[in-house]
């Protein structure tokens, strides 16, 4: 298990080994030993999963303060392009945005700290996302930035995708009121 630290501060791409035997695989997720050199905060408080057809959006979603969090982002089946936009205005990177493929096959996660949005596109049909976050879902302080506003370029037009993740501002109308 190496983390390797992307270009926006705190973000952490996350290589894992994954074993194979006559069985199938098995592959470790979380090591505290680990992950506390990348954040020392770094304590889970839930985690969920989605299953999502192939060129699916979810995204781009954060937890404002005091519930903002820490979340990492694996994919024990399928395949997806995740994408991280970092909104901390004393942020070198605030504004940018970094992408990286998370598969089954490559057994990669993303580490994403407090104070970025997290979204992704499915590149597969029944793809499998587990996030864990480090606070519990607060539905007030759950908010997102529009999914086509801050100039990533998902390969695609017109993806599945909810009408509330539609409903988002856009990064522009979001400066205003960004509490980070
Ligand atoms: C997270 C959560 C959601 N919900 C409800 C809210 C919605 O009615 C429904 C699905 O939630 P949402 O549409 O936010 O799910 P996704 O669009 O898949 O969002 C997920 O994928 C993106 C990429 C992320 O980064 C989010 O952290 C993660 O929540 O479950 C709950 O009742 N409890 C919860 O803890």
């Amino acid at each position: 298990m190496n983390l390797i630290e992307a270009k926006i501060p705190g973000l952490f791409l996350v290589e894992n080994n994954l074993l194979r035997d006559n069985r199938g695989t098995f592959l470790k997720t979380f090591q505290k030993s680990v992950f506390e050199k990348a954040h020392s905060d770094l304590n889970f408080s839930e985690s969920y999963y989605s299953v999502s057809q192939k060129d699916v959006i979810r995204g781009m979603h954060f937890q404002i303060p005091p519930e903002d969090h820490h979340k990492l982002i694996y994919v024990p089946k399928g395949k997806i392009l995740d994408v991280v936009l970092d909104l901390r205005k004393q942020s070198d990177t605030f504004g940018q945005f970094e992408s990286f493929e998370l598969s089954s096959e490559n057994a990669k996660a993303v580490l994403i700290p407090k104070g970025c949005a997290h979204g992704f596109r499915s590149l597969e049909d029944d793809t499998i996302t587990i996030y864990a976050v480090t606070t519990e879902y607060n539905n007030v302080l759950d908010l997102g930035i529009k999914w086509e506003s801050f100039g990533f370029n998902w390969g695609i037009s017109k993806p599945i995708i909810s009408a509330r993740d539609l409903s988002f501002p856009s990064l522009e109308d979001f400066k205003n009121s960004n509490p980070f």
